[in-house]
């Protein structure tokens, strides 16, 4: 049994948004203006979860650790922002079970924040277009602190906003960099088995528990 929280933080993408037809489709914008091959959502899909600037990199290079050439990323980078700006939101949609989940965490009075590695000009636009941002009286982006998830920095950052201890709060997320910034910053961790997290089973990464619906949380007991 888990430890009641005072705070709870949620990732975006993967957790709380389904936004990847949106991401691929800004992707393959990119890339077609580049007149580079198509990635397609199953790649992207992979690559999700590090922020805007490593999804970037990762599409120019066909791969998730390789750095592209400069002077291509720095043409590249903001043929993927203006596409995005565009298409953010369209196609993108909230999980079955959120608004719920949502709901029941703000009927337990904890404090509520979201965290995550996308660019904060996506993701304020994309929190108001799904009727969530009122859940989030906090909200940190990738660009909004000097370092993001895996960095625990974000999660240390809410505690203390709220001046909560580490110790009391929770985050809930998709991937490991959320599970690897909650045990670096303290927190217990839950994660959603629907997300993004590489291709890899989340489980692997140890979260405390694993849910496949947020409308799980209802169910949770708290000591
Ligand atoms: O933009 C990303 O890389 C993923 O964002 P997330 O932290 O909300 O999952
Ligand atoms: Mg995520």
């Amino acid at each position: 049994m888990m430890q009641r929280p005072a705070l709870v933080l949620c990732d975006l993408d993967g957790t709380l948004v389904d936004s990847m037809a949106d991401l691929a489709n800004a992707v393959d914008a990119m890339m077609a203006e580049l007149e580079l091959p198509l990635c397609g959502e199953e790649k992207v899909r992979h690559w999700v979860g590090n922020g805007a600037e490593r999804l970037v990199k990762r599409a120019l290079t066909n791969d998730f650790h390789a750095e592209p050439d400069a002077d291509l990323f720095a043409k590249a980078f903001p043929l993927f922002v203006t596409a995005y700006a565009q298409n953010n939101g369209e196609h993108s949609k909230l999980y079955d079970g959120v608004m719920e989940g949502l709901l029941w965490l703000q009927q337990q009075g904890f404090h509520l924040g979201c965290i995550t590695n996308k660019p904060e000009q996506f993701t304020l636009p994309l929190l108001e277009k799904l009727d969530i941002k009122r859940f989030f009286p906090l909200v940190v982006s990738g660009d909004t602190l000097p370092a993001k998830k895996p960095d625990p920095l974000p999660l240390l950052h809410a505690a203390q906003f709220f001046g909560v201890l580490p110790a009391d709060s929770l985050f809930i997320g998709d991937s490991i960099n959320d599970v690897l910034a909650a045990r670096a910053a303290g927190f217990s961790v839950i994660c959603v088995s629907y997300g993004y997290n590489h291709g890899q089973d989340i489980r692997t990464a140890n979260p405390d528990s694993v849910l496949d619906s947020l409308v799980e949380l209802t169910t949770l007991s708290f000591n």
